[in-house]
Parts: C-alpha cells; structure tokens; sequence
C-alpha cells in the first residue's frame, strides 16, 4: 500500500507542484543505522500533501511519522527515493540550498516551542524574515498578529507567556513568511486540551481562511480531527487514509494497529484509500 496519495479537493495557492501537492515523497526508504542494527524507518512510502490543505500524519508511536515529516520537510534526508517541496526535489540541491529552501519556502512548529527567549513576541514572529534579509509584509503580519491573537502580547518576551500563547507566536512565525507548507510536529504535544485546541483552530484558519498548506504529525485524534485529511503509517510504510475525520473514526482505525496484528492491509475504520 505505498501509493496512496491524499486528494486536493479544494482550491490552493499558487505554490506547489503540478499535480497539486505542497510537498510529497515518492518510494521513500529511510535506515538509521547498519547491519543488524539497521532500523528501516521509512519502507516504500508514497503520499502528496495537498496544497491549501490541512494534512495529519498519525500512526503507532515508531511507526515512522517524525521520520516522513523530515524527509519531507529537507531536515533530514531520505536513504533511497525522492522528497519533493513543490517542483523542488530536494535530493538535488546542496547544504546551502537545502537551508535557503528550508527557510523561504517551509514553516515549521514543534513541539517545543523554540522561541527566542531575549526577544519580543514581535521579533520573534518575524526573525525568520530578518535572518533571510527579507522584508515583512507589514499588512500579513498585522493580519496574522490579529488571527493568533496576541496583539496586546507584542512586546512581552516568552517567559511571560503561557505554553499556549507561545505556540501561537511559533505559529505566527511559521505563517510570516507565507511559506508553501507548514509543517508542524506535535504541535499540541506540549499544551493542555483547551490551549491545544486553540492552536490546532489557528493551524485550521490558517489553511481555510489564508490558503495555506499545513502537515502535522500528531498521536493525538482529537487533533488529527482537525485535519482535512489523515494518513496512517504502520511499521514504516503508509497503510490507510481519511478524509473529514472525526475523533472517534480515527480513534477505531488507531485501535485496530493495537487490537489485531498488522498485516499490511487498511483494517477499515471508514478510511478512504485509493
Ligand atoms: N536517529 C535515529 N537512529 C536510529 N533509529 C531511529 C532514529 N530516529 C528514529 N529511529 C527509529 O525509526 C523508527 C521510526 O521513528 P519515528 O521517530 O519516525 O517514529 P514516530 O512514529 O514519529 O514515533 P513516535 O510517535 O514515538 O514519536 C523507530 O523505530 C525509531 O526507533
């Protein structure tokens, strides 16, 4: 089941290959490691993220999905096949430009929230800009301080945040430079229910309402349910997807990689793959 790719069903940016994916990887294998202690991460993956679309990769814990989530994003690099951000195959490019792409056309949110701590909530929304010389769009980050809601945080520096309120700033960072995709690595792992929420609203906005692309891996179906879509991995390969999912859908397809051994094939759960 290595060839299922997630549908673009809505309209997208600009941005993005031909066939309508932000980002993609195609037969992606990824070893850590030699010999008999060769651990294969990724085993023959193909999947696209739409672009204008929130994906969600989900999956039993080691089942691959940081790992899918690197290669895809360029912060890691795959042992065999081919990573694409739009058009750009990144097998192809050199240290220098794999770093310039990473920077100008990816955001990136992690589970820490990676902030700046001498530095304001506002210089630190749009550090990524002025590390790559660029100029900030003034209205689009008035309109994203605005959407993330922190205008009355500007000046505070992260300490003086809630864990909430700083993954909102990482969010606004990612967003600052309309990157092509974002791609967010639980996001909500570090949050509580009500805070974490309000960050996966603001992923949710960020692609329906300012056409973004967001990729998030999470373990959590409560957030994957504010995907558009999810895809599942298991042992490394890319088992099943879903479409408009809900909790407790993709609750019933995580708890079949649990209730019975895996066998390679979609174990139902109303998954939609193709
Ligand atoms: N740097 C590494 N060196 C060796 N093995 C690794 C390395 N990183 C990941 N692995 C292994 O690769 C497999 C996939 O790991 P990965 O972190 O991608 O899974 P995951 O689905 O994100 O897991 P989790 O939900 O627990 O974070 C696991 O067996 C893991 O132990």
């Amino acid at each position: 089941m290595s060839g299922l790719t997630a549908r673009h069903t809505g309209p997208g940016p600009a941005a993005g290959a031909e066939d309508g994916t932000a980002a993609r990887v195609v037969d992606a294998a990824k070893v850590y490691g030699t010999g008999d202690a060769a651990v294969r991460a990724l085993d023959g993956v193909t999947v696209g993220f739409p672009a204008g679309r929130f994906t969600a990769i989900m999956g039993p814990s080691g089942s691959g999905k940081s790992t899918l989530m690197h290669c895809a994003a360029g912060l890691d690099s795959l042992s065999s096949g081919s990573a694409w951000i739009g058009g750009t195959e990144l097998g192809t490019l050199g240290d220098r430009q794999l770093t310039l792409l990473r920077r100008e056309r990816i955001g990136f949110v992690f589970q820490a929230f990676n902030l700046v701590p001498t530095l304001t909530v506002a210089e630190n929304v749009t550090l990524p800009l002025d590390l790559a010389g660029r100029r900030p769009d003034a209205e689009w980050i008035d309109a994203l301080i605005d959407v993330v809601g922190l205008r009355d945080r500007l000046r505070h520096r992260p300490s003086e945040l809630s864990g909430g309120q700083q993954q909102r700033v990482a969010v606004a960072r990612a967003l600052a430079g309309r990157p092509e995709v974002v791609f967010a690595d639980e996001p909500t792992g570090n949050l509580d229910s009500r805070s974490g929420g309000e960050v996966l609203a603001l992923l949710g906005r960020a692609v329906h309402d300012m056409g973004r692309t967001v990729v998030m891996v999470t373990h959590d179906p409560v957030a994957a349910a504010h995907a558009d879509e999810v895809v599942f991995l298991a042992d490394g390969r890319l088992v099943d997807m879903m479409t408009a999912p809900t909790a407790g859908r993709v609750l019933d397809r995580m708890k079949a990689f649990d209730t019975k051994a895996f066998d390679g094939r979609p174990a139902g759960g109303g998954g939609t793959s193709s």
